[in-house]
Parts: structure tokens; C-alpha cells; sequence
């Protein structure tokens, strides 16, 4: 049987890729430091998936093991060199912590006279996020490693879409997700003569998947989120229910979407499409989706290449309205969730810096572009 680790036994991690991958008919070992996840990994060998729909249906993914990096780190070690495909879904500011469980793993794999090649993929919402874990990977490996790397060890990036809600059960490993999922992988990042993976789709180009998830699922989910919290709302579902929130959603997915049409060559009668079943999933009744949990981490979603400035940017560029995004640029400034690390960050940031130190420093857009000026006239009006 192909073996896969997967870094990451969280939400998506065991409800989307550890589930597609055992139905693929890979056996899953889970590398996580949560030891409660990977004690009853170990106990049960398996786990329930929720498929959450008005008649919802429940998957036992069996035949999963997991492994502790923080307690057991030679054995994470070994698992991953012996695997025939590594994925991650930890966060992409996680990616640099399992770096050195990766290339301690490439470096015994291809210390055997004849390695088998192996891809790397990281399923985390960021552009470039398998890339961005080899850069991490790299540094850690010895010159005459890098060099055999070639051509057996490749990072080819990934889009992942799947909505799995924070959540807590009697059994920590029971997870509810949405039906709906999408994973797409860049082709061109794969070796010659790789065996695809049932149920992922390859493409050419990932840049216009990317773009498109990352800007319409995810730019929308924060810009609703962020809206809703400013309303003291708990759950999108409930934000979803406020007429003020759905207009202004349409607006920020119109701005991003006139992006995604104009440089993919997207159908504008598809991408509406598109929007519109995101938001019906955004609707989905029987899930409850924190809004804490969508806009968690809001200095990485203000990021230069992330899903508010860089739709926001692109925008101006081409002469289409941003004051939309702008709006949830300036929301997520105001995000003060006190369990959130980056939002108190933001928050000690305004205090002490001031607004437009703090725009510039995270967004990266300087304070005499349009797009900042466009951020501070709707933050005052917040
Ligand atoms: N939940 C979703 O709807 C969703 C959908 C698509 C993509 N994603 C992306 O997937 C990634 C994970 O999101 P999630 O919602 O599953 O989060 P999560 O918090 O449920 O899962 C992350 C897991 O990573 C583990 N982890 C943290 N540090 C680690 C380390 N050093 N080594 C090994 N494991 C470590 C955590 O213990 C946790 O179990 C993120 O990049 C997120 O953007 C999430
Ligand atoms: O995971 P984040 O923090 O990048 O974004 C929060 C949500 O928007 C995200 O997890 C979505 O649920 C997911 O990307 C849907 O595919």
C-alpha cells in the first residue's frame, strides 16, 4: 500500500486530505505536536468524517496512524522518508517549524543507493506555499543533498478549498466538514511520469486556481467575518443572515472578480456563478463557522501577497474600484479578538505606532498610494 504523511492533524488535515488521500488508497500517518490528536490516532486507527448537509452522511477513514513530532521526532523522521507522498496542513507560518523534520527526512531517503522520488505538498491558503515550504527545506540541507534532490524531490504548490469549521466532539477525532471540495495541483511542479492521486486535479497553470479560491473564497469569508465582528455577530452564518454584510460581500467579490476576469480570462457569467455558490456555501446551514476562526491570524490575511491587498492592489493597477476591499482592510484592523495573537498585535501596533505606520508596515502599501488613503478614510468611518 502507498504511504503518506501528512503534517497537520487539524481540521482540514483529517477532514480533507487525510480522508481523499485514504480513499485514494493511501495508509496515513499523521505528524502533529497535539498530543490528544495523536494519542487517540494511535488508539483508534481510524476516524469518523461528517460530510454536513441537510442529510448528512459519515465516513470512517481507517487505517491512520499518528506520530508526535515534538515526542517522537526520530520516528517522524523515519515515516517521512519512507513515504511516497509528504503533505502539510499546519499553517503557513507553521511551515518553517516542520522544515527541519522534512530535510532531516530528504537527507535519509537519499542516503539509499536508489531513492524514490517523492513530492512534497503543502495544502495551506497562501500563493505558493509548497514553495515557500521548500525555501524553509533548503537552507537545512547539505550542498551535495540539494544536488540529488534534482529531479527526485519536488515541491509542486496547491490550492485547497474545503470549508471544516472549528469545532469539538466527545471522540477529539470526529471531524464535520462541508461536501464541497477542491484540490488542485500545479502539473508543472510534479516529476516526469508521477502517478496522480484520485480525486486532485492537475493543471498546467495553478495561478488562475490559486487566484481565484484564494480571492473569492477566502477574500470573501474575511471580509464577511470581519464585517460580522464589528456587529458582534459569533458565526458567518449569522452574518450572512444581515442584508448590509450580503451587499457588501457581493461588492468586495465584484472587485476581486473583475481582477480574476480581466487577468484569467475567466467567463464573467462563470465567475457569478462561481460567487454564488461560495456564498451559498458560506450560508450552509448545518455547519456553525466561527467568525473568529475565518479572520484568525489577520496580519498574514493584510500580508503584500494574501487575499485582501493583493486583489486590492491588482484592482488599482487596472483601474477597477477597490473600496470595497479597502472597507475590509479597514475591518480587519479594527478585528480584536483577544484569543488572537496577531489581532492584539495589530491593536498594540495602532496604539503605540498609529494607523498609517501600522498600514504601511503590514500591508506593505505606503502611505502615499490610493489604496492605503482609501484604508484610513474607511477605518474612521468604522
Ligand atoms: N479549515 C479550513 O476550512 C481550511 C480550508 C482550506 C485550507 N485550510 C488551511 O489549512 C491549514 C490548517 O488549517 P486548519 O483549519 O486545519 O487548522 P487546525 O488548527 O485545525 O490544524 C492545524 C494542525 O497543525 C498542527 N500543528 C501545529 N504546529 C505543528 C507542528 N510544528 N508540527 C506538526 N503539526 C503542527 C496543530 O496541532 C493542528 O492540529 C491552514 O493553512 C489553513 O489556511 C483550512
Ligand atoms: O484558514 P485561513 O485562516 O487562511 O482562512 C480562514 C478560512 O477562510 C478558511 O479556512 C476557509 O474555510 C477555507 O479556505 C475554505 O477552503
Amino acid at each position: 500500500m502507498k504511504k503518506a504523511v501528512h503534517f497537520g492533524a487539524g481540521n482540514i488535515g483529517r477532514g480533507f486530505i487525510g480522508l481523499l488521500l485514504s480513499q485514494a488508497g493511501y495508509q496515513v500517518t499523521f505528524v502533529d505536536v497535539n498530543d490528544t490528536l495523536v494519542g487517540a490516532l494511535k488508539k483508534e486507527g481510524e476516524y469518523p468524517v461528517v460530510l454536513a448537509d441537510d442529510q448528512p452522511q459519515q465516513i470512517i477513514v481507517r487505517g491512520v496512524s499518528g506520530i508526535n513530532s515534538a515526542m517522537e521526532p526520530f520516528e517522524a523522521i523515519a515515516a517521512a522518508a519512507e513515504a511516497d507522498l509528504i503533505t502539510t496542513a499546519v499553517g503557513v507560518n507553521v511551515l518553517k517549524h516542520i522544515a527541519p523534520t522534512i530535510a532531516a527526512a530528504i537527507s535519509q531517503r537519499l542516503a539509499e543507493p536508489s531513492p524514490k522520488p517523492l513530492h512534497i505538498i503543502a495544502c495551506e491558503n497562501a500563493i505558493g506555499g509548497s514553495t515557500q515550504l521548500k525555501e524553509h527545506v533548503e537552507p537545512l540541507l547539505a550542498r551535495e543533498i540539494i544536488q540529488k534532490a534534482e529531479g527526485l524531490v519536488a515541491f509542486p504548490n496547491a490550492a485547497v478549498d474545503r470549508i471544516v469549521p472549528l469545532q469539538q466532539h466527545e471522540n477529539p477525532l470526529m471531524v464535520e466538514v462541508e461536501p464541497f471540495y477542491e484540490w488542485v495541483v500545479d502539473a508543472s511542479g510534479m516529476l516526469p511520469g508521477y502517478i496522480p492521486v484520485e480525486g486532485v486535479l492537475y493543471v498546467k497553470e495553478l495561478s488562475p486556481y490559486i487566484e481565484r479560491k484564494l480571492f473569492t473564497v477566502n477574500t470573501g469569508h474575511c471580509s464577511a467575518a470581519y464585517r460580522g465582528y464589528l456587529k458582534g455577530l459569533d458565526t458567518i452564518q449569522q452574518a450572512m443572515a444581515h442584508q448590509d454584510i450580503k451587499d457588501e460581500l457581493v461588492q468586495v467579490l465584484q472587485e476581486s472578480g473583475a481582477v480574476l476576469v480581466a487577468k484569467h480570462g475567466f467567463d464573467p457569467k462563470e465567475h457569478d456563478s462561481y460567487i454564488q455558490k461560495i456564498l451559498e456555501r458560506f450560508r450552509n446551514p448545518a455547519l456553525q463557522d466561527d467568525i473568529v476562526r475565518i479572520g484568525r491570524s489577520p496580519i498574514r490575511k493584510l500580508s503584500p501577497n494574501d487575499r485582501l491587498v493583493s486583489p486590492a492592489l491588482q484592482a488599482f493597477e487596472r483601474g477597477l474600484p477597490y473600496q470595497g476591499l479597502a472597507k475590509s482592510m479597514a475591518a480587519a484592523l479594527r478585528f480584536n479578538a483577544a484569543e488572537d495573537e496577531e489581532a492584539v498585535q495589530i491593536q498594540q501596533s495602532l496604539r503605540l505606532r498609529g494607523l498609517t505606520p501600522t498600514i504601511t508596515e503590514i500591508t506593505g502599501i505606503l502611505e502615499d498610494h490610493p489604496v492605503h488613503q482609501e484604508i484610513v478614510n474607511q477605518y474612521h468611518r468604522l
